[in-house]
């Protein structure tokens, strides 16, 4: 049976972004950038103040001089326009240009103003206290942030608020970015209802539709709720018709080897090709994966806790792969067993588990007792998987083992 690094490895080497899309930057948040992104301006657009002060020559406070002459104001968004002399300082504020032959602003809480006019305005500033005369100081140069033509986000950059920023700030309100993948879930079984639909003595509800719609959304795709289908290959194949248009296809139940697993028969007989189907590990060992046409197909098995952790392995990477960004490969951390676990067969398992600290502060994971792949309330209560490789050697509590960590949303 194939390893579960060997499946992963099949499944993301197949798999190419997407084509791609403009979105208008207010919906860009998680999208994937298509191509380096060039600022369409300079930032600053010129010189302009870090503080609130006095813009002036450092030539005049290299010779000691500590009274100047107030000859304008410059605002954000209004700059002064005229020339600063020597002995002249003009009123500057942040964010306002630096006016021409001032080459230092010195902050207001170094300085008064020593006379005012009739109006009220100021005429003269004094400084209280020593001004080191550092040009520069206190003023940002044109383009110390980024000049027009230059790459400021890379292509593949994830959107998230900084790199939003920056993308505004250079002045695009659309970006070119890949395409979201749209994941089609397909239920199958004559058991299955929708919550709240009528119950018989022999249904359950679909559980796994309403979780995975809620993984693919996490994962920044659109899911494609193709319905339940039937234990009936008419049925299964008109929803295998439906799905044409999505870019992944993850299938539930019927990938084992019961009189009414017909999954794979469909799946062929739509033109399929099966690369693999069964995996080593536990649980999901029924997983299947193939393409029909370019759609890669997840053939998740029907027991929700193995149609999760199969998802949660396999199609969050591919996802991922498939919008453009790094396959997702959490790395198992090390925590202390606080429970035995029993020697492991050859299939690697993943333990449903539970992080908890201890009076000392110290964390460590406990499985839970029941490790059956239908029990949903285990996997609700569960925070975190257990790695245990194939044939990993029983363990007692207070032995080292590998933990992934299931993150609150997804
Ligand atoms: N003789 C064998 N029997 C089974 C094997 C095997 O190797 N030999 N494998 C077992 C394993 S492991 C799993 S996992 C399941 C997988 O079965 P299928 O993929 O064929 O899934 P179904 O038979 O359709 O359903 C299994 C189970 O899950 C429930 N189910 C299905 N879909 C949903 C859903 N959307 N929401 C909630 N529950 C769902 C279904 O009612 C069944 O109880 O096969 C074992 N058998
Ligand atoms: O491997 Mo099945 O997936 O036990 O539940």
């Amino acid at each position: 049976m194939l390893t579960v690094d060997d499946a992963r490895a099949r499944i993301l080497d197949e798999a190419r972004p997407l084509g791609t899309e403009t979105v208008a930057l207010a919906d860009a948040r998680g999208r994937v950038l298509a191509g380096d992104l060039v600022a369409r301006r300079t930032q600053p657009p010129q010189t302009m103040s870090a503080m609130d002060g006095w813009a002036l020559r450092t030539s005049d406070l290299a010779v000691g001089r500590t009274e100047f002459r107030v000859v304008g104001v410059s605002r954000a968004g209004s700059g002064f326009t005229g020339m600063v002399d020597a002995g002249q300082t003009a009123r500057i504020f942040t964010g306002a240009p630096v006016p021409d032959g001032a080459d230092i602003v010195v902050i207001q809480e170094d300085t008064h103003v020593a006379a005012h006019d009739d109006d009220g305005q100021p005429l003269r500033m004094a400084l209280t206290d020593r001004v080191e005369p550092v040009a520069g100081a206190n003023i940002r140069p044109a383009g110390i942030d980024f000049a027009t033509g230059a790459v400021g986000l890379l292509a593949g950059r994830v959107m998230d608020a900084r790199a939003i920023a920056l993308a505004a700030a250079m002045d695009h309100p659309w970006l070119q970015v890949i395409r979201q993948p749209r994941v089609g879930v397909l239920a199958t079984g004559d058991e299955l209802v929708r919550p709240g639909e009528p119950m018989g003595p022999d249904t359950i509800v679909d559980a796994v539709t309403p979780a995975l719609m809620a993984l693919i959304q996490d994962a920044g795709a659109v899911p494609v709720d193709l319905g339940i289908a039937p234990d009936a290959r008419d049925r299964i194949d008109a929803a295998l018709t439906a799905a044409h248009g999505c870019d992944l296809l993850l299938t539930i139940g019927g990938a084992s080897v019961g009189d009414h697993d017909l999954m794979q028969a469909a799946l062929i007989s739509h033109g399929a090709s099966i690369d693999f189907w069964k995996i080593a590990m536990r649980p999901g060992k029924p997983l299947m994966y193939g393409r029909m046409g370019d759609m890669p197909v997840l053939g998740l098995p029907g027991n929700p806790v193995s149609a999760f952790i199969c998802s949660w392995l396999f199609a969050l990477p591919l996802i991922d792969r498939l919008a453009g960004r790094t396959p997702r490969d959490p790395a198992p951390a090390r925590l202390p067993l606080a429970a035995p676990v029993a020697q492991n067969t050859m299939r690697q398992h993943y333990m449903r588990a539970r992080l908890q600290t201890g009076a000392d502060g110290r964390q460590t994971v406990l499985p839970v007792r029941d490790q059956d792949s239908s029990l949903l309330s285990a996997l609700a209560d569960a925070d975190a998987l257990i790695l245990r490789r194939p044939h990993a050697l029983a363990a007692e509590p207070g032995t080292e083992v590998e933990v992934l960590r299931l993150s609150p949303v997804g």
